[in-house]
């Protein structure tokens, strides 16, 4: 990709914004090209990620005109609580976790939730696999093998010494990533071993000219291996905002075999009588750790 204003350009066409900066946008044209854009007041929720439509304008940047329909967009509360698209059209959302710090499974839990909301299909990354001999726990291990079990995609990863690194790049390979997780997991060191240095300094022509570069904003970089991938340090953490009733059940596919068969046909599975989930869980065919979660959730939850 090379940044090009010029006027070799078409007056208008469409494109993927690959980051903003300020007002501006950088989007990739469809011919492969870089272009700083303006976008109007009106457009002030383009994201990075987001398919636009642009126009050449007489004097000054080219113009984004319109935003394209969006597969899905992940949103985060800014400063003020106000929700705000941090990125969109994403296929696949990597949770980072490690042996040190510890998994915060109830965390996993909510990303979990968050992919299929969006939706988005998984890739759990378990990193720093070094320490794994020194830092497991059975009861670690018995947690993780439930989410094996349950049937979500599992990695193990070592970022420090790119092991397992190439599996990570194959599961992008045609989609659009983004990687979340708790902090000090080592979701900066697995980026950086996916993105070769010159990824890196094409997010970088953001921070050139009047405008700049906030950190926090999301930079989509185009990998050697032919996937995407979002990197954005404000959204590697985010929560789930909103949590409503469905989503979080359908956090749990292994509730899927029971459910319709409660008393009640809104039993939320916690105080209800004849409830099928908690007879599930008392004759051993859904783990207590993850129903145990799943009530922590459900307490959270807003209707
Ligand atoms: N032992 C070991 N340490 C690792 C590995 N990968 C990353 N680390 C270390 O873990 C620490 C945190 O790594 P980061 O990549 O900054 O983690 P992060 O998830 O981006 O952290 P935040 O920016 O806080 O969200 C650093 O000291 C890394 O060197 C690994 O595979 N093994
Ligand atoms: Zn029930």
């Amino acid at each position: 990709m090379t940044e090009n204003t010029h006027t070799l350009l078409p007056p208008s066409g469409t494109g993927q914004v690959i980051t903003r900066f300020g007002a501006d946008l950088l989007v990739e044209t469809a011919g492969g090209e870089l272009l700083r854009c303006t976008t109007r007041r009106k457009l002030d929720q383009v994201a990075c990620g987001d398919a636009v439509r642009w126009e050449r304008q007489a004097q000054g940047n080219a113009a984004v005109t319109e935003i394209l329909p969006r597969r899905n967009v992940l949103e985060r509360p800014d400063f003020r609580g106000k929700l705000r698209p941090v990125a969109a059209n994403i296929d696949l959302l990597i949770v980072v976790t490690s042996w040190q710090p510890a998994p915060l499974w109830e965390m996993l839990d909510r990303y979990l939730i968050a992919a299929r909301r969006l939706p988005a299909e998984v890739l759990v990354v378990m990193n720093k696999a070094d320490l794994r001999a020194a830092q497991t726990t059975p009861e670690m291990e018995a947690c993780l093998a439930e989410y094996e079990a349950v049937g979500y995609p599992i990695l193990h990863v070592c970022a420090d010494q790119q092991a397992g690194i190439d599996a990570v790049s194959a599961a992008i390979q045609g989609r659009t990533a983004i990687v979340v997780g708790q902090s000090g997991v080592g979701k900066s060191s697995i980026a950086a071993q996916l993105l070769p240095d010159e990824a890196i300094r094409v997010g970088e022509i953001g921070q050139t000219g009047e405008g700049r570069h906030t950190t926090t904003s999301a930079t989509l970089y185009r990998l050697p291996s032919g996937g995407t991938l979002i990197d954005s340090p404000g959204v590697r953490d985010f929560g789930l905002v909103g949590l409503d009733f469905s989503t979080l059940q359908g956090g749990f596919p292994e509730f899927g075999a029971y459910l319709g068969e409660c008393r009640f046909n809104n039993c939320t599975h916690n105080h209800e009588p004849g409830c099928a989930i908690k007879a599930a869980v008392s004759a051993g065919k859904i783990p207590p750790r993850r129903f145990a979660r799943y009530l922590n959730l459900l307490a959270d939850c807003n209707g």
